[in-house]
């Protein structure tokens, strides 16, 4: 007989959201309706303007082209120090290869469910087409569709997920994935500049760098007000890049001052926020941000992230010069391949990941 694949896991059924809107249901199924206190709609910073149109909280602007004047790095270290988050400009990446990423990750999700699930992201893992991060029955889900896949290194890809359609799509993840990878290594010797440190710091503490990439799709929503997008949560990269549709809806909060605020994003721009790793190696100078996704009545939405972290190889903590008698050493060090594993077996919640790497205060400190 055939052997049967028994997940270990039983996270019940998954509603894909796509589906469930076409079928127009008269309410929104149970799973999906958050908790009171969780409500996506308790998200401004600010109160309601008199013409009643909701404010934004602009996050710091950083142009890259300028990023070896004094008054851009010092923007960049104010955005990773007060912040977490900030929005990429001049980034140097072809806007058509991007216009040409938003087009195939669209086509991938207007694809039929049965070519879509010709890529199946397993129950408890996060490669592939479905929900990430679910691991209970009872567990309440998101109102998002995601495709993700590991990219780089290669032994982190499963070839089996890599779709044959739309045309294009594979080409178009890898040559976006190379441009955004050479983003992600300038911003960090900048960043490395903004701490004193040589700017070649984190590129060579993290050897081959791992890369992944997850496309997020955010149907409309009858009751914006009752689901989440994404569950609030940080990210365990070192650095997290993050495009928007153009034209989508403002969908993306980050936690200020234990406020939501909606982040409105520039056009042609890149969101970049700061990952846990950082937080880590900064000893909790730049710290990543708790962030979610919320969904809107009429329009749809698509993101796509790309996260890039030290290769799981990799033993990290604080670097010894951001550790003095100001800055006691607050995590401990741990190979990365085993924070990944933590990462990626729990649900995501906020900050609370990070617990894992924590020195907890003594009562005499
Ligand atoms: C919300 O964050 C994530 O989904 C995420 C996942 C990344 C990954 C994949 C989609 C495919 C396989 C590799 C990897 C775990 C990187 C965040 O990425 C962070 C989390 C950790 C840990 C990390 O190294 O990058
Ligand atoms: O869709 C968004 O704006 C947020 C996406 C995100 O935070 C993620 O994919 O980790
Ligand atoms: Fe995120």
């Amino acid at each position: 007989m055939a052997p049967v694949f028994v997940s270990p896991i039983n996270v019940g059924h998954i509603d894909d959201v796509q589906e469930l809107r076409k079928s127009k249901p008269t309410a929104i199924p149970q799973r999906f309706i958050r908790d009171i206190a969780e409500d996506p709609s308790l998200s401004t910073l600010t109160p309601p303007s008199p013409s009643s149109k909701p404010s934004f909280t602009a996050i710091p602007v950083v142009d890259l082209s300028k990023l070896t004047q004094n008054t851009q790095l010092s923007k960049l270290a104010t955005a990773c120090q007060d912040w977490g988050f900030f929005q990429v400009i001049n980034h140097g990446i072809d806007l058509g290869l991007l216009e040409r990423l938003e087009k195939v990750s669209m086509d991938f999700f207007m694809m039929p469910l049965e070519e879509k699930q010709k890529y199946p992201m397993a129950p408890g893992t996060i490669q592939g087409y479905g929900q990430a991060f679910v691991f209970s029955e009872d567990q309440k889900l998101d109102w998002c569709n995601m495709f993700a896949l590991g990219v780089e290194p290669h032994a982190i890809r499963n070839p089996k997920l890599w779709p044959t359609k739309p045309t294009k799509f594979s080409e178009t993840v890898e040559e976006y994935s190379r441009e955004i990878r050479g983003l992600c290594q300038k911003l960090l010797s900048f960043i490395a500049t903004t701490l004193g440190l040589n700017k070649d710091t984190f590129e060579e503490m993290f050897g081959v760098a791992v890369q992944a990439v997850r496309m997020n799709y955010y149907p409309p929503c009858s009751r914006p007000d009752l689901v989440m997008g994404l569950s609030p949560h940080s990210d365990g990269s070192a650095l997290t890049v993050l495009q928007e549709r153009k034209g989508s809806p403002v969908g993306l909060q980050i936690l200020k001052d234990n406020k939501w605020v909606p982040i409105q994003p520039i056009p042609d721009a890149l969101v970049v926020n700061i990952g846990d790793t950082i937080e880590v190696l900064t000893n909790g100078r730049y710290k990543s941000v708790e962030h979610r996704a919320v969904t809107h009545k009429d329009k749809d939405r698509l993101s796509i992230a790309t996260f890039y972290a030290p290769s799981y190889e990799i033993e990290l903590g604080p670097i010894p010069e951001l550790v003095n008698e100001n800055s006691p050493c607050r995590y401990r060090r741990y190979n990365h391949g085993e924070y990944s594993k933590h990462y990626v077996t729990n649900k995501l919640q906020g900050k609370r990941t990070l617990d894992f790497a924590k020195i907890k205060p003594t009562n005499s400190s």
